[in-house]
């Protein structure tokens, strides 16, 4: 298997780096202290200590894998050549984990987040979701996996520009079933967790664009996925913006119970990660 290394999460110094950052640069700038306010109200929501490791020692979180990936492979057809993109990954991601997929452009990594996402699927090998086997499941089945338990963020947002945040958080209520007498608690709950109480009925253009990535995030989150999949969440944002971006992440991993896969080229937020599997032209080293 080709684990890269293991780096714990949620070190205190970490969070600390993360708060004092933009705490520092505030002073006398209103953005600035906006920016610096925001990631402090997010940084209350991290829990201290209890890192997923030490609650899956203590039992309380499953130590059974969420997404198993066993020899997959993927082939495409591209005027009438093979073309072999995915050559044999393996990978075990357990809950509550923070699990990033490295690798240069064209390395494959997109490619199988789709797959984990199940909006494609392997032509070999073996793709287990919370102990179902995602590659034997027919359109439908995957795609009633995917809308329940499966949340999406993307490099660009892809929020519905005419709505706020509000509205853009319920949407994704909605498309998931969940009864309408629960979206206001929820849309609050979401927008809250990702420090935007201040923002919710600011349309996309209205935000900046870590702002806009955290209305994406509370989009995927609202209707309490099991799973986030993630391709170059801060691809489009700078240092600090992409800081706070996994301070976000760090927080939902702890209150939301839920497990983060994501593609980057960042090695800048790499130390956050729980895991991080380094792809080479279709394989892990
Ligand atoms: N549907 C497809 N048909 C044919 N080729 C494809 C298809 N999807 C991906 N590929 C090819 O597979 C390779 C890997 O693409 P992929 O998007 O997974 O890379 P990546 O590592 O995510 O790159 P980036 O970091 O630039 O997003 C590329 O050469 C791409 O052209």
């Amino acid at each position: 298997m080709g684990l890269l290394t293991t780096w714990k999460s949620k070190s205190k110094a970490k969070q600390s780096e993360l708060k004092s950052t933009p705490s520092g640069a505030a002073e006398g700038d209103p953005a600035q202290l906006e920016t610096a306010v925001s990631t402090e109200s997010l940084m209350q929501h991290i829990p201290d200590g209890e890192s997923a490791a030490a609650l899956r020692n203590k039992g309380k979180v499953s130590t059974e894998p969420i997404m198993t990936v066993s020899s997959v492979e993927r082939m495409f057809n591209v005027g009438g050549q093979p073309l072999h993109v995915l050559k044999g990954i393996n990978m075990q991601v357990l809950p509550n984990q923070l699990v990033m997929l490295r690798g240069r452009s064209g390395s494959g990594k997109t490619t199988l987040l789709n797959m984990l996402g199940g909006l494609d699927q392997p032509s070999k090998g073996e793709i287990w979701f919370d102990g179902r086997p995602f590659h034997q499941l027919n359109d439908n089945e995957r795609t009633r996996v995917r809308r329940m338990e499966i949340g999406f963020i993307f490099q660009a947002y892809a929020l519905m520009p005419l709505l706020s945040a509000w509205e853009n958080v319920e949407l994704s209520l909605r498309m998931a079933g969940v009864p309408k007498r629960e979206w206001k608690e929820r849309v609050a709950h979401c927008l809250k967790l990702v420090g935007l109480e201040r923002r919710m009925h600011h349309r996309p253009f209205e935000l900046s664009g870590g702002e806009q990535q955290r209305v994406a995030i509370a989009k995927a989150i609202a209707h309490r996925p099991k799973l986030l999949l993630a391709d170059e969440p801060t691809a489009e944002l700078d240092s600090q913006m992409s800081a706070q971006i996994m301070a976000v992440f760090q927080t939902i991993i702890a209150t939301e119970q839920v497990t983060i896969c994501m593609t980057t080229h960042d090695p800048t937020i790499l130390e956050v990660a729980d895991h991080v599997y380094e792809m080479v032209d279709g394989k892990f080293i």
